[in-house]
């Protein structure tokens, strides 16, 4: 399958101090791509940096095989990014922010589809943001990373505050989109999803690649979700243990 999505030997600093370092994955074409680790592993400030909203230090950033980490813009351009749910604009509405995104809040939908039917969006686009519970804001935060209809989308933890229903809905609508083309990448500290719904990932510790997840080894993982919990947790647990940040990267 061909790559859409990649980066080589990528790394990000994060107030002088180096928060990912030298890491290399592949997202293939129409896949659903999951990164796990631990709080402080690295995940949003990767994906920050690969969907051109956080500065590369090194390394590469590919789109559809083509070296686009000198085009920070042309990378957000090209990458539906959700943002952090608490920094949406207060005074402006759902439909407003959406708008903006897209340039147009009708396209904006139409862009959405099915996933606004996931994430019960339509009570929620004439509100304030401002009086939208963290939920809600969460929901209207994901609406965005689909609002100006890019084939790439990369969304950081989609699922928390999300309620169980919408948890649920989501994931089927993603799994859907995912079936439809789109190429999806996520940071998620859920196991269930990333076994039952992602085709690749990788966990992530001290900014480095520390388990490459493949095909295989999630296939694995839905043999036996008991097994596959009980690893990656011993994992995360070695890593969590291991970690220490050298001076020199500081
Ligand atoms: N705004 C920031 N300013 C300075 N350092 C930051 C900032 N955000 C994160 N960091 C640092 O960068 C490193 C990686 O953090 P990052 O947020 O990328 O991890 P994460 O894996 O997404 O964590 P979580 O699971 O808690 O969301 C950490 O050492 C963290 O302290």
């Amino acid at each position: 399958m061909s790559e859409t999505l990649g980066t080589s030997s990528l790394s990000v600093l994060r107030d002088g101090a180096r928060a990912v370092r030298d890491i290399s994955l592949s997202v293939a074409a129409g896949t659903w791509f999951g990164l796990i680790g631990a709080n402080g592993s690295g995940k949003t400030s990767f994906l920050r940096a690969v969907a051109g909203r956080l500065a590369v230090e090194g390394g590469v950033v590919r789109i559809d095989g083509v070296d686009r980490t000198a085009d920070r813009a042309g990378r957000a351009a090209a990458i539906g990014y959700a943002p952090d749910a608490a920094m949406l604009p207060a005074p402006l509405t759902a439909r407003a922010v959406l708008g903006i995104v897209a340039g147009d809040s009708d396209r904006a939908l139409a862009a959405i589809g099915g996933i606004a039917d996931a994430l019960v969006l339509a009570p929620l686009l004439d509100r304030r943001i401002g009086a939208c519970s963290a939920g809600q804001r969460q929901r209207i935060a994901i609406a965005c990373a689909f609002a100006a209809g890019q084939g790439i989308a990369i969304l950081d933890e989609p699922f928390n505050w999300l309620d169980p229903v919408a948890a649920y809905d989501l994931r089927h609508a993603l799994t859907a989109r995912v079936a439809a083309g789109l190429t999806l990448v996520t940071a998620l500290h859920d196991l269930t999803t990333l076994s039952s719904a992602c085709q690749a990932g990788a966990l992530l510790a001290e900014g480095r690649v520390a388990l490459a997840l493949d095909a295989a080894a999630l296939a694995d993982a839905r043999t036996d979700p008991a097994a596959f919990e009980a690893q990656t947790i011993a994992h995360l647990r070695g890593q969590a243990a291991n970690v220490s940040i050298p001076d020199q990267d500081r």
